[in-house]
């Protein structure tokens, strides 16, 4: 019996929909945005911008939630080729885990070689304040613990190997660019770093589920990029991700806060310029990577 990789798109499909897109894409993007609940206006920072809707590009999922428009976004920043997903797919859409990370394969394969992944996410830890933008160090996959990682299924060596490494899953020298380039904004008083974990969602988390991640070192929660990171580090893409804080987790059996979308959406809102500021500035200084010679 053989594995059943069904569930998932194959390196043939993906390079399919990489092609379809490299026909119509001005130049090979060499960095790749996601952009999180709310914080879609990221993509107004590209220039000279081709937008292709997620419904017409062969292969690929379609966004079903609010903050997210589905719409993919070819341009450049300060002259830096790039593409931006306006729009990514979480689990608690229905999507096959292998699904809400099939466009980072295709990243890939159009050529990128950075990945700024963004979200919006709940605080934990509570020196985090609502609006907080946390550079994301590491990450606590919940739903791994399941056996619910995108890299189930039969493997494919032409993305990556069987067993990758996620000890360096977040690129430590853009860690470094994007505090440098906060200092220079003075953004640095709301700058913080600290762990990522992701739940399956739909639903938000209880107090206990709340009080239980912050025990086992989570600053934030989200519902979404660990699986992205994963599939990215596995076809070895540099790595950067950023989580806006915009609500803090209710973490208090006295609270009367309730965590809710609507919140979300209008943080992102509030934090918008700051973050398209800090990615654009982020992105105009990534070096590229040196070309190999063979
Ligand atoms: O992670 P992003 O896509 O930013 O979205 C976050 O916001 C939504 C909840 O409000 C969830 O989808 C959560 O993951
Ligand atoms: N799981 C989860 N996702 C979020 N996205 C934005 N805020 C939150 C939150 O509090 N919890």
């Amino acid at each position: 019996m053989t594995p059943d990789s069904a569930t998932g798109y194959s390196y043939e499909e993906c390079t399919a929909t990489a092609d379809w897109l490299l026909k119509r894409a001005p130049e090979r993007p060499l960095v790749g945005i996601v952009c999180g609940s709310g914080l879609g206006g990221l993509a107004k920072m590209l220039k000279d911008e081709l937008v292709i809707n997620y419904c017409d590009i062969p292969n690929f999922p379609q966004s079903t939630v609010h903050g997210h428009a589905g719409k993919l976004v070819f341009g450049t920043l300060k002259g830096k080729p790039c593409v931006c997903m306006q729009g990514r797919f979480h689990l608690y859409e229905g999507y096959a885990i292998q699904k809400t990370t099939m466009p980072i394969r295709v990243f890939k394969l159009m050529g990128v070689e950075t990945v700024i992944l963004t979200n919006a996410a709940g605080g934990l830890n509570q020196d985090f304040k609502v609006g907080d933008i946390m550079i994301i160090k590491d990450h606590i996959n919940i739903p791994g613990f399941a056996g619910h990682n995108p890299l189930v299924g039969a493997n494919d060596d032409r993305f990556g190997v069987r067993f990758p490494c996620m000890s360096d899953a977040y690129d430590r020298d853009l860690q470094q660019l994007v505090r440098a380039v906060a200092d220079e904004l003075d953004f640095s008083v709301f700058m913080r770093d600290g762990v990522y974990s992701v739940l399956g969602g739909p639903s938000f988390e209880t107090i206990a589920e709340c009080r239980a991640l912050r025990q086992l070192g989570a600053d934030a929660v989200g519902m979404s990029t660990v699986h992205e990171v994963i599939v990215a580090r596995h076809c070895d893409m540099r790595v950067l991700a950023l989580s806006l804080i915009t609500n803090k987790a209710v973490m208090d059996y006295q609270s009367e806060k309730k965590a809710n979308h609507e919140e979300v959406l209008e943080t992102g809102a509030l934090r918008a310029k700051q973050m398209e500021k800090l990615v654009s500035t982020v992105v105009s200084r990534i070096p590229n990577t040196p070309t190999h010679c063979s």
